[in-house]
């Protein structure tokens, strides 16, 4: 192979970014200058989220202002529950929610009728509607897929993760419970060029719209080697079933050249930035559902995979337990980094729309040398 090949863009620089910084050298995670830490413990995730798309961390006026906006946007159109109530109950919640994404641009009108959806302030709208619906989408697929009844009403006198589990649970848990919830989409929110947030600015590089990039962004987040890796831990952990299974489990894993779901990292190589902060998260929730067994597992993996392979958890490892605690399905575990990356996803598409370039690598050919068609 051409020594010009980067395989994977390994290591290429393709643009700047001023959203977050990513250093693996310090295995820090900034936001905006802030370290992702301190956000998760200081800021609830609307404070978050607005600091991605702003550059800066409301004033109360302005959260007032941004919570208001949220709180008014959170119901779900008739249309998008026709749509998702068409698709089979096998139907996959990231598929789900991908549809959802994708009739949400489809109603919108502006799409059809001019080409402001380039503009800063109409992305915008659109980011804060698809952050607002989001919830309401994870969970009339979760409590579709239980066959659970109605869906359940969002409430706005709850900020955004206690309406989040209200809506999927029909109540609203401890704040120990919401608290886990509410880092985890800290967490979970934005992560510099990552293959589904540079999916998004490929799609804006066309001037393609929002829907069209978040649409694009969920099938790359998808994938286990991404965000579908929440969804592959919990599989794992339930396949090994307990700590003392643990190293032989890996062991036969490893002869057989498996991937280990919610190990590794492109960019991190000694440890993710957010996992510490993560995993206290799930600490308090085995506390909280008297689950020792699971953290007891959890341990026995990660210390099994340090020793063989001296490879590093990611976020996704303490995320999958965290959220099978909580009571989410497997499932929606996906969806649910979904409704967290919508605000790094769509933070990008500005950016990218503010100082845009098609982005259009080149690739070496090697397929066959010209030939002649037969009869031609
Ligand atoms: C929030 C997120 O999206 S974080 C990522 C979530 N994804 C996962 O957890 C899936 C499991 N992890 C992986 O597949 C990888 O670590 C990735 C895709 C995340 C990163 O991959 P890359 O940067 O391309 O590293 P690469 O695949 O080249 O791995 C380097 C070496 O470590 C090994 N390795 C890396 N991760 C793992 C793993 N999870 N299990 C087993 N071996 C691994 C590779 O087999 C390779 O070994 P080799 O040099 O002997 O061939
Ligand atoms: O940065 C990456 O490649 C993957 C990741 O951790 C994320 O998107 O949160």
């Amino acid at each position: 192979m051409s020594d010009d090949i980067k395989k994977g863009l390994a290591g290429v620089i393709v643009d700047e970014t001023a959203i977050s910084k990513v250093n693996p050298e310090t295995n820090s995670l900034l936001y905006r200058g802030y370290p992702v830490q301190q956000l998760a413990a200081q800021c609830t995730f609307e404070e978050v989220a607005y600091l991605l798309w702003h550059g800066e961390l409301p004033t109360d006026d302005q959260l007032a202002e941004f919570e208001d906006h949220e709180r008014a946007n959170r119901h779900l159109d008739r249309v998008v529950k026709d749509a998702i109530d068409a698709l089979p109950l096998t139907a996959h919640p990231m598929d789900v929610v991908r549809t959802a994404i994708s009739v949400l641009g489809a109603l919108d009108e502006t799409l059809s009728s001019d080409r402001t959806w380039i503009d800063r302030d109409f992305t915008l709208q659109r980011s804060m509607r698809m952050l607002a619906k989001l919830p309401a989408i994870v969970a009339y697929a979760q409590r579709r897929r239980r066959r659970d009844g109605n869906p359940v009403e969002p409430r706005d006198d709850l900020g955004y993760s206690a309406n989040f589990l209200h809506m999927v649970f029909g109540e609203v848990p401890e704040k120990v419970v919401v608290d886990a919830f509410d880092t985890s989409m800290t967490l979970y929110a934005e992560h510099s060029f990552n293959a589904s947030t540079f999916t998004a600015r490929v799609i804006t590089s066309t001037l393609s719209d929002v829907y069209s990039a978040v649409t694009g962004a969920i099938g790359a987040l998808k994938g286990p080697l991404h965000g579908g890796a929440n969804e592959a831990v919990m599989h794992v952990l339930a396949e090994i079933g307990s700590a003392d299974r643990a190293e032989a489990w890996l062991d036969q894993a490893l002869a057989e050249k498996r991937k280990i779901m919610g190990f590794g990292h492109r960019v991190y190589k000694n440890g993710d930035s957010r996992v510490p902060t993560m995993r206290a998260s799930l600490e308090t929730l085995v506390a909280h559902y008297d689950r020792a067994d699971m953290i007891e597992l959890y341990e026995a993996l990660e210390q099994a995979m340090d020793a063989r392979k001296g490879i590093k958890p990611n976020l996704d490892y303490p995320s999958g337990p965290a959220y099978h605690l909580m009571g989410f399905d497997t499932e929606v575990f996906t969806p649910l980094f979904v409704a967290a990356r919508i605000t790094g996803w769509t933070a990008h598409v500005m950016e990218q729309l503010s100082a845009n370039a098609l982005i259009r690598p080149l690739s070496v050919y090697n397929g066959p040398d010209e030939r002649r068609v037969p009869g031609a």
